[in-house]
């Protein structure tokens, strides 16, 4: 079953088009990674998905719901993970998530459940200036869960991640079973660990869509990838 459409999207800024005519589907419960080079559109992809962003032209659908015309009903339906992780320094981790619970409506029992998913439930009294970068993205990570979203956004979620760290954090994302993920990543290897597709965008347009569960080494991936985007094997 189709989860997310994403119709011939378009966004301009200014005079440059940082995205043109992108066009996919997402299947329930697939993970789709989205790989390319430097400037290539996938934050802007993303960004327009997590309803940050307005695309110039097109359309997208998740769960049969227009995202421009039912913002709100949209929203209840995706977590995100962003660059920033958003999180507030002078309320402890477990206030952050509660009034992250209280502003969204959310059932405050959720907020101990999801540190629990997140593997800080012993940190909740802490202040998350005193966390570790992985800690503070897995406490993002638990705010982004709060909701229970069928879909999950992710913005360069290994980045600043030891090899440990990026290892938990996809331990964590099986864990907690969020059936349809889409992830920005420059990591070739974990990007091919965890997804099933990867869009591969070049220059603004969808160069290249990859079933990854046919190839059998990060390496074959990483030679279609060079391909999608003009670079020659040395
Ligand atoms: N708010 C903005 N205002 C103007 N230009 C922007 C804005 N956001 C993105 N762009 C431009 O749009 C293009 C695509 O940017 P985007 O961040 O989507 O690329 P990316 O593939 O995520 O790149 P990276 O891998 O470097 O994060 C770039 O040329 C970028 O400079």
């Amino acid at each position: 079953m189709t989860l997310i459409e994403v119709d011939n999207l378009t966004k301009r800024f200014g005079r440059l088009t940082a995205i043109h005519d992108v066009s996919f589907q997402v299947g329930d419960g697939e993970r789709i990674g989205l790989f390319g080079p430097n400037g290539a559109g996938k934050t802007t992809v993303l960004r327009i998905l997590a309803t940050l962003s307005t695309p110039t032209s097109g359309r997208v659908f998740i769960d049969g719901r227009e995202l421009t015309r039912d913002r709100a009903a949209v929203r209840q339906q995706i977590g995100v993970l962003s660059h920033e992780t958003m999180l507030y320094d002078g309320l402890t981790a477990r206030e952050n998530l509660q009034l992250h619970a209280r502003i969204h409506h959310i059932d405050i029992d959720r907020c101990d459940r999801v540190l629990e998913l997140v593997g800080l439930r012993s940190d909740g009294e802490r202040d998350p200036s005193t966390f570790s970068h992985g800690m503070r993205k897995r406490l993002s990570l638990a705010r982004a869960l709060l909701h229970e979203p069928a879909v999950l956004l992710l913005d360069e979620p290994y980045s600043g991640l030891d090899r440990r760290s990026m290892v938990d954090f996809d331990q964590i994302l099986d864990a907690v079973g969020v059936g349809t993920v889409i992830m920005v990543t420059h990591d070739f290897k974990r990007g091919f660990d965890f997804c099933d597709r990867a869009l591969i965008l070049d220059a603004g347009t969808v160069s290249r869509d990859v079933s990854l569960r046919s190839l059998t080494s990060p390496s074959a991936f990483i030679n279609q990838y060079q391909t999608a985007i003009g670079l020659e094997d040395n």
